[in-house]
């Protein structure tokens, strides 16, 4: 596979770890590749974290344009079973659309996906058994309520008809959406429909889930409680991850972190290796080209009567 070529840099930001996005072995998560460096054949990508379990998401060298506009240049990842991973980055970073190439509803332009061994593209079938996947701005079936949702999710995954209805039960409950599955999902909060589509990735107890800012909109305690829920999936084997903009709850939750910036990997590794001795936030400003002083605007501050 060949390197793909780095996105411009701007001034003030580190730079890309590598074309491949992989970070360093040892020491610092961060690489500073030369050019040369980056024309070489990319190393084995960095495997996060738990160590010794088997690889379950293998990304490898992605790259996805839209128009002339390069979403994701050469991202490489491997993720291991039991491992919360968390992707963090910047607004229009490249988070989403390497996610949905991850769970295979967006054909790169180039690289491969696996999951477990099987090529997300190459079986579309026998992956999307194994990944669990809540999309950015789920849409869903709004007529449906909660429970027809989960059912025939469930149903389409290849569950009896007993066991869609127990294990909707069971989800409902442990996301605190008991109550409100018989209402259509039309009338559903922001939140709510985060978590039916979050008990609507877990149905069929995949391998793997890909989950697209799972808590955003969702309050502290179904926060609390969905981060339970993957906490006891992922220490029974399976493998999450999920992108955020909430750095305290990534820290919470995530035990190895991948930060994007600008379509690249800049940092990856276990949660200690990215923070490097600071706070995931204050590791995640510096490496997204830290805050831009903020001029004019005088008008803000004249409180016009
Ligand atoms: N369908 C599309 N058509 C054109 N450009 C797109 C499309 N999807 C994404 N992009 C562009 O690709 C880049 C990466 O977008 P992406 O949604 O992956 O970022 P993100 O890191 O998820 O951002 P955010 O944190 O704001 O959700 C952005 O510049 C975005 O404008």
């Amino acid at each position: 596979m060949e390197s793909s070529p780095a996105s411009p840099q701007r001034s003030g930001k580190p730079a890309r770890s590598s074309a491949s996005g992989r970070p360093a072995r040892s020491g610092s998560p961060l690489r500073k590749p030369a050019a040369a460096a980056q024309r070489t054949a990319p190393e084995k990508a960095a495997s996060v974290p738990v160590p010794d379990a088997p690889v379950v998401l293998e990304i490898d060298g992605l790259r996805k344009a839209f128009g002339r506009a390069v979403a994701v240049d050469g991202v490489s990842l491997a993720v291991r079973q039991g491992s919360l991973f968390g992707f963090v980055g910047p607004n229009g970073a490249g988070k989403t659309t390497t996610l949905s190439m991850a769970a295979g509803l967006l054909r790169p332009d180039s690289g491969a996906v696996r999951v477990r061994g099987v090529d997300v593209w190459g079986e579309p079938q026998k992956a999307k058994s194994l990944i669990g996947v809540l999309p950015d701005r789920m849409r869903l079936f709004d007529r449906l309520t909660g429970a027809q949702i989960l059912y025939y999710t469930a149903v389409l995954h290849g569950l009896d008809r007993a066991s869609a209805r127990a294990r909707a039960d069971d989800l409902a409950q442990a996301l605190g959406l008991d109550g409100s599955l018989e209402r259509p999902v039309r009338d559903y909060s922001v939140g709510m429909v985060k978590k039916v589509s979050l008990a609507a990735a877990l149905i069929h107890s995949p391998a793997l889930l890909v989950l697209d800012e799972p808590f955003e909109s969702v309050d502290p305690v179904s926060t609390a409680q969905s981060v339970d829920l993957l906490h006891r999936y992922a220490a029974a084997g399976g493998t999450v991850v999920l992108s955020s903009h909430n750095m305290d709850l990534v820290e919470r939750v995530c035990d190895a972190v991948a930060v994007i910036v600008d379509g690249g990997i800049l940092a990856a590794g276990t949660l200690d290796e990215v923070r490097d001795g600071r706070s995931l936030e204050e590791r995640f400003v510096e490496l997204a080209g830290g805050r831009v002083a903020v001029e004019g605007l005088e008008w803000l501050t004249t409180f016009s009567v």
